[in-house]
């Protein structure tokens, strides 16, 4: 009941998630990640929604074969691939019983290639997304230099990950907040922000 109306409202259970705003100290650069955001996994009998890749593939009117999606026909092999690649913070779902420091610190590493000691990571604040889901996010802030650097990153290729570690200076990510040209989630854009604010 809700104002003393009977509601209806659909929702997703998402998991708890961490992400970080990596700052490289020797060469003054931000690190973030580009990956190919479906959703999830494209199957012939289920269509992600909320879906960076679809959303766009919608948009740009292509219609023929295979899968439909609210009416639409979608050729999915006449979509550019490149309608779903993201830029995005660092970040990882909250899968494992470890604490929120170890699990962004292994997310780091993971996705990134840089080894930095748990308690480096600054908890800035946590926020919930509203709407179809109420999951919540932590975003953690650290520093890196290139001697932390020990892999190439690139996320777990056996969970189907395959990102790009991406180097921004400060006068390229202060672009970055009005660049409607990348596609990028609103907490890259506060990462930015909260970084430009506190530490710049
Ligand atoms: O700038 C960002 C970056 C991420 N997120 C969110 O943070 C959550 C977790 O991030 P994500 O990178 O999706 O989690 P990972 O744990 O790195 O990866 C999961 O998602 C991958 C992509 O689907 C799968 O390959 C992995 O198996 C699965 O663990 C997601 O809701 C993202 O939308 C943001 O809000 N802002
Ligand atoms: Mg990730």
């Amino acid at each position: 009941m809700n104002n003393g109306k009977k509601r209806y409202w659909d929702m997703l259970k998402v998991h708890e998630s961490v992400a970080c705003v990596l700052y490289n100290t020797s060469r003054d650069v931000l690190i973030f990640v580009k990956q190919f955001r479906p959703g999830t996994q494209l199957k012939e009998d289920f269509i992600p929604y909320c879906a960076v890749f679809v959303y766009r593939a919608l948009s740009t009117g292509s219609t023929t074969t295979s899968i439909e999606v609210e009416g639409q026909s979608v050729d999915w092999d006449k979509v550019s691939p490149n309608l779903g690649i993201t830029l995005e913070l660092c970040a990882g779902i909250v899968d494992e019983t470890l604490n929120l420091n170890e699990i962004v610190k292994k997310e780091v590493l993971e996705e990134c290639g840089y080894e930095i000691p748990s308690e480096n990571f600054q908890r800035v604040t946590s926020y919930r997304t509203t709407g179809i889901s109420g999951s919540k996010q932590t975003l953690f802030y650290a520093e890196c230099t290139d001697q932390m650097k020990i892999s190439e990153g690139g996320g777990l290729a056996e969970e189907g990950e395959f990102i790009d570690v991406v180097e921004m200076s400060i006068p390229q990510v202060r672009n970055l907040i009005q660049d409607e040209q990348v596609t990028r989630p609103a907490t890259l854009l506060f990462g930015i922000t909260w970084f430009l604010m506190n530490k710049v």
